[in-house]
């Protein structure tokens, strides 16, 4: 229970690497809320996660809201404030990567990236960190970012700088925070088994490829995710703040 009656948000909740950590952090007593897309689908699977979540005993509740929209940030925190409270643990993971060669990028899928990925994750920490000073305790704010925040991806040049950016701000944030008693961590998986990447393992010998490069020896699954980001959000991390934290089997290091 290392996070009994802490109040959580996570955007991009609803599933993958996001639902994976929301159940864990509900696992440990906190009070999870999640986002995604503005979707009628979406809308439905919101509310099997947030069922999920109530499951363990703790409050929880969704919203429908896109991370590009600059206005989402306030949605969240009013959403998170007026369901559970407060908010002492903001975790940004939304975030898409639809494969693309670089020399035919068409300018509509960067700009995407770029806007759900980076700008969104700006305003949504930025309206966070508001919050978290306004409550005047400090708080945790999490970004996951990628190992493609440290190598590149041939068809990944349009999403790879947003992790980098993702990165990057948490480092600029816990300055900028710290005096606050505000941590700013980042996360940075390798390749875990999601719909973002689907069709992109759906290639065996990509699949096993990837595998092979893993010195733990298979791909991650979201609930790996979980416990890295339940130490982030807890006290445990109480020192730790402008941090990198690599889950990724190995895959980093794995040069030769
Ligand atoms: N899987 C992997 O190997 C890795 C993933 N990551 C990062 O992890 C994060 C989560 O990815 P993952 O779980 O794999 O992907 P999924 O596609 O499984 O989940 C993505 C989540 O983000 C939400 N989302 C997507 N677009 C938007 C949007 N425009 N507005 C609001 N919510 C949105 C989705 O909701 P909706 O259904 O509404 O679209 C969904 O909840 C991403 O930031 C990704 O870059 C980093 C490294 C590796
Ligand atoms: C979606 C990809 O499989 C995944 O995204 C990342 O950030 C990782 O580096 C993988 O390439």
């Amino acid at each position: 229970m290392l996070l009994k009656d802490k109040n959580i948000f996570v955007t991009g909740g609803s599933r993958g690497i996001g639902r994976g950590i929301a159940l864990a952090c509900a696992e440990h007593g906190a009070n999870v809320a999640i986002s995604a897309e503005d979707t009628a689908a979406e809308r439905e699977t919101l509310a099997a996660t947030v069922a999920e979540i109530e499951a363990h005993g703790v409050k929880s509740a969704w919203v429908a809201a896109s991370a590009e929209n600059p206005d989402t940030g306030d949605r969240l925190v009013e959403t998170a404030v007026d369901a559970l409270g407060r908010l002492d643990v903001f975790i940004n993971n939304a975030g898409i990567c639809p494969f693309h060669s670089f020399l035919d990028m068409p300018r509509e899928t960067y700009l995407k990236t770029v806007d759900v990925n980076l700008n969104g994750a700006f305003f949504a920490v930025q309206a966070a960190a508001n919050q978290m000073v306004a409550q005047g305790d400090g708080g945790s704010i999490i970004a996951v970012s990628s190992i493609s925040a440290l190598v590149g991806g041939g068809m990944q040049t349009h999403y790879t700088p947003t992790k980098a950016g993702v990165l990057s701000l948490m480092q600029s944030t816990a300055i900028a925070l710290g005096g606050y008693g505000i941590r700013c961590n980042a996360l940075l998986p390798g390749t875990i088994e999601t719909d973002i990447n689907r069709e992109d393992l759906s290639d065996t010998r990509k699949r096993d490829y990837m595998i092979s490069r893993t010195p733990l020896g298979r791909l991650g699954a979201p609930d790996d995710m979980g416990g890295p980001a339940v130490f982030l959000a807890s006290d445990l991390a109480k020192y730790v703040t402008g941090a990198a934290l690599l889950v990724d089997g190995g895959l980093y290091v794995n040069l030769q």
